[in-house]
């Protein structure tokens, strides 16, 4: 008996989706690819767990929206990211789900062709075919973890999660970072609470058994082993930065109270940089002036940056998406190319000489 009347009342529709393995099937992983994945975590597990003395920071653009410009930045980030590898060890940003504080364009993923489309099945394998890209360029990618199933899809090409200020008290997203392969930086609330995010790194860490899909596509019980790399991302809340020395301190004591490892990164972005980009470089200059004075709960950083500096509203015209500034955000702006650059190669220089015995 169908009774239309009585189920599924608000969905319009449902239309079919390629199940994981069929999309990895035609976006295999690559050796090079599992090697750049493979030492990415290996090396971020290496930060975590203090036998990696380098900072790790985790840069690029707020959301990718044009695979191309993004590939062009990818290329500047690697050679920049050879050039400091003694002393930062560099994660491209590569946000495809945009998490939003009411509406707004979410994602890449979501609406590849920034039309209303919401061609999801496109989004998917062409987020699949761009991780793959940086990945054989030698890249470890970073990426926020906003849809419990998308990681069947796209896990194995990522090597550090983001879970953001609004889903990180979440049970799902809690249950969902459990079972990921990938050390996960929980972000502080939106209104600065610290205590969601410890609480979360608990929950991660322990084992859980929920709803998902396997990567056939079908509903499965997931039962998962816990991930033991959770740590937390301070991003500021309510307006206000919280990377300064006494809110780190105070941050670490709730890790340390929570019997958890004080690892902390701070989101240079954000309500850290008053969601003014120019700000950014100032809030990484003070983060390694504290590593520089002997904090040692401080393992690493997060910019947003892209190849031109700001950013730019997607028209609500589809025929003037062609007029879109190439590699300018359409979501929160970010620092230009050339002041990343700079930024990170002052962090590379000032830390060389105090990173090596901070064990
Ligand atoms: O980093 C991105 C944004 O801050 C986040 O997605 C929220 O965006 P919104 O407040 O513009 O919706
Ligand atoms: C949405 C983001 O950050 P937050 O969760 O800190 O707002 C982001 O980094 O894109």
């Amino acid at each position: 008996m169908t009774t239309p009347d009585i189920d599924n009342i608000n969905v319009a529709a449902f239309d079919p989706m390629p199940t994981p393995d069929e999309i990895h099937a035609r976006l295999p992983l690559t050796a090079v690819a599992a090697r750049t994945v493979r030492d990415g975590r290996a090396a971020l597990r290496g930060i975590l767990d203090r036998t990696d003395h380098r900072l790790f920071v985790v840069v690029g653009p707020c959301s990718i929206h044009d695979p191309v410009a993004g590939l062009d930045y990818a290329r500047r980030l690697k050679a920049l990211a050879d050039e400091v590898s003694d002393t930062l060890f560099i994660v491209m940003r590569v946000y495809f789900e945009k998490p939003r504080t009411t509406t707004g364009w979410k994602g890449f993923i979501n609406d590849p062709h920034m039309d209303d489309s919401f061609r999801i099945d496109v989004g998917m394998e062409r987020a699949r075919r761009f991780l793959l890209d940086i990945a054989e360029l030698g890249l470890a990618a970073g990426t926020e973890a906003l849809d419990p199933i998308a990681p069947q899809y796209l896990g194995d090409l990522i090597s550090w999660t983001a879970i953001g200020a609004r889903t990180t008290e979440s049970q799902t997203h809690r249950e969902l970072s459990s079972g990921l392969s990938t050390p996960v930086g929980f972000k502080n609330g939106t209104n600065g609470d610290v205590g969601i995010a410890v609480n979360a790194i608990v929950s991660a860490s322990r084992q859980h058994s929920f709803l998902g899909i396997n990567e056939c596509g079908r509903s499965a019980v997931v039962r998962t082993r816990g991930n033991r790399y959770g740590h937390l991302v301070l991003r500021g809340g309510d307006g206000r930065p919280n990377y300064d020395t006494v809110s780190v301190q105070i941050a670490g004591e709730a890790l340390a109270k929570a019997g958890l490892p004080v690892n902390i990164v701070v989101d240079c972005s954000h309500a850290n940089s008053y969601k003014k980009p120019d700000q950014q470089p100032l809030v990484l200059e003070n983060v390694v002036n504290q590593i520089r004075l002997g904090n040692r709960s401080l393992i690493g950083a997060m910019l947003e940056s892209n190849i031109v500096a700001g950013n730019q509203p997607i028209p609500d015209d589809v025929a003037k998406l062609a007029d879109l500034t190439y590699g300018c955000s359409v979501t929160d702006a970010c620092i230009s190319w050339e002041t990343t650059e700079k930024a990170l190669r002052e962090a590379a220089a000032r830390l060389r000489d105090v990173l090596p015995g901070r064990q």
